[in-house]
């Protein structure tokens, strides 16, 4: 690649023999690879000899080039190619691409050094452990490897995603980048956030977010500390996989309405499930299910192993496989008395305990995939020409921009005014004080992801439309987003709870 020619020298292979251009100063030779080009031959034939950068970013991403690279032989004499060629953990350039508290010029009362280790070990990790299998993953429909699940136990990255508590202690977290004792929701905030960057919904949801969900049940509800220990030990190490079950075809947001029954046999040694559970993350792969089944006198949540009379059918959704959805039927399936998870009949504080953590999660990662969006609309928006002036020149898609911004950024400021509540309240206090807003939080999150993806699509056109090339982020959100408005509690269910706690604490105050 150091080789250097005249533009003049380019031009000259033009035959059918020699087919170059110019792309970004740097010199391509394409004769081998025209007819394996996706765009067909004769548009390269159209361009060879030429400079071919602004066709070229009219109609690829930046990452083809980087694909092909060998097709690169040189540059062009006495120039430097300019295109921006991020390295695995760099930050963008572009306004508005990160949140603001790591755009340079910026401050922020809420993050310290060890937020910044982290989010860029985190962002590393992302990109060059997760992508690569994401995008592979999206494409077969398979489930997670247990190579990437290891790899993501060994650093820590599992026990991290729990959030902040003592399962961190003494664990080496991304090597070393934070340590678990001072690991808090902004350290929590960052894994969510960046974990998001690989562009895979649905992925995103099959590196164990079952276990995120599952796991947290049992460290704070098995009564048997042996037994809490090992399933922690075994969880946490990637070695078993665990998944909540709770949402039925019968309910969903209205947890008091399950079905699934669990009887006591006459012994009182186990109980019998029976039943069914409907959009089971994880489900498809789980060997444990942390499951809400209704006993005598009320819900209860009991730790469900696969075996006899557990069975699991993928549901096909419109995000990918890779999730693991599951439709899970219980059939007479006997579970030790030992496997109940806080009181029986009281399982709906176990359930409810969980509910703001997983919220605000989902939050957290809705928001920052809606602001990865906002950053391929800027830079489409300023790369596409259309009409001979770049999509940007047109004051409509101006408008659209800074719509898409606003959104973003005043959620991201709601988010860490509430994520910083949740790093100085005690427990006790979040739950009394938190679980309104943040149910208020996700549902403005998820409306507005619902604006930006509908704008998105808007801006790139058809491309925004198709699962490859240009537009394929955009393609992703604008099929995935309505997951973060349904999942975890529907946006209408949130935004009545956020009122409806308003109101029980309403002062007697009149206009
Ligand atoms: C080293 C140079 C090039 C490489 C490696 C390359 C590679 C590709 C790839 C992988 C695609 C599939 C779409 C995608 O994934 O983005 C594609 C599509 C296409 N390419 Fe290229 N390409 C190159 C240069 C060019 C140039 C110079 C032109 C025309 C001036 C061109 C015209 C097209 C067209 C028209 C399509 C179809 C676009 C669409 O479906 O929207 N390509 N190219």
């Amino acid at each position: 690649m150091s080789k250097t020619f005249t533009r003049a020298e380019v031009a000259k292979n033009n035959t059918e023999d020699s087919l170059w251009f110019i792309i970004d100063s740097k010199v391509y030779d394409a004769t081998e690879f025209v007819d394996a080009h996706p765009g067909g031959e004769s548009v390269l034939r159209q361009v060879g000899g030429q400079d071919a950068t602004t066709d070229f970013y009219n109609l690829h991403r930046h990452e083809v080039l980087q694909k092909y690279a060998n097709l690169c032989i040189g540059t062009v004499e006495g120039e430097t190619p300019a295109v921006l060629t991020p390295a695995p953990g760099d930050l963008s350039p572009v306004p508005y691409a990160e949140p603001l508290w790591l755009a340079p010029a910026y401050k922020s009362p809420y993050y310290n050094d060890s937020h910044r280790r982290l989010q860029r070990a985190m962002r590393i990790f992302t990109e060059t452990e997760v992508a690569p299998e994401a995008a592979a993953r999206e494409a077969d429909g398979k489930y997670i490897s247990q190579a990437l699940v290891d790899r993501m136990a060994a650093k820590g990255v599992l026990h991290m995603r729990l959030g902040p508590g003592k399962h961190l202690h003494g664990v080496e977290l991304l090597d070393g980048a934070v340590r678990g004792e001072e690991f808090d929701y902004f350290h929590d905030l960052i894994m969510s956030q960046e974990g998001v960057r690989a562009n895979a919904r649905g992925f995103q949801d099959g590196t164990l977010s079952g276990m995120v969900i599952g796991l947290p049940c049992v460290m704070n509800y098995m009564p048997d500390a042996r037994r809490r220990a090992a399933l922690m030990a075994e969880v946490l190490g990637g070695r078993k996989y665990m998944c909540l079950a709770i949402t039925e075809a019968f309910a969903g947001s209205d947890v008091a309405g399950l079905r699934t029954t669990a009887t006591k046999t006459a012994d009182g040694r186990h109980y019998v499930v029976n039943g069914t559970k409907k959009w089971i993350t994880n489900g498809a792969f789980s060997d444990y299910f942390v499951t809400g089944v209704r006993t005598e006198k009320g819900l209860s949540v009991l730790l469900i192993e696969r075996g006899e009379g557990v069975e699991t059918k993928p549901i096909k959704t419109s995000y990918s496989p890779a999730a693991g959805t599951a439709y899970v039927t219980f059939d007479n399936v006997k579970v030790p008395v030992e496997n109940l998870l806080g009181e029986e009949n009281k399982g709906i504080y176990v359930i409810l305990s969980n509910f703001n953590h997983e919220r605000w999660t989902m939050a957290c990662a809705s928001v920052r995939q809606s602001r990865t969006v906002v950053e391929e609309c800027l830079k489409w928006s300023n790369q596409r020409l259309v009409f001979g002036k770049r999509l940007i020149d047109q004051p409509v898609i101006r408008q659209k921009l800074a719509k898409m911004i606003a959104l973003v950024e005043a959620n991201q400021a709601w988010l860490e005014t509430i994520t910083y509540q949740m790093c100085n309240m005690p427990y006790k206090e979040q739950a009394k004080h938190l679980g309104g807003p943040i149910g208020l939080l996700k549902m403005s999150i998820t409306r507005a992801a619902h604006e930006v993806a509908d704008e998105a699509v808007q801006i790139f056109g058809g491309r925004g439309l198709t699962q490859t090339g240009m537009g394929r982020v955009v393609e992703m959100f604008h099929r995935t987003y309505k997951f973060d408005a349904i999942l975890g509690g529907a946006e209408e269910v949130l935004a009545d709870l956020g009122v409806r706690q308003a109101m029980a604490r309403f002062p007697n105050a009149k206009l």
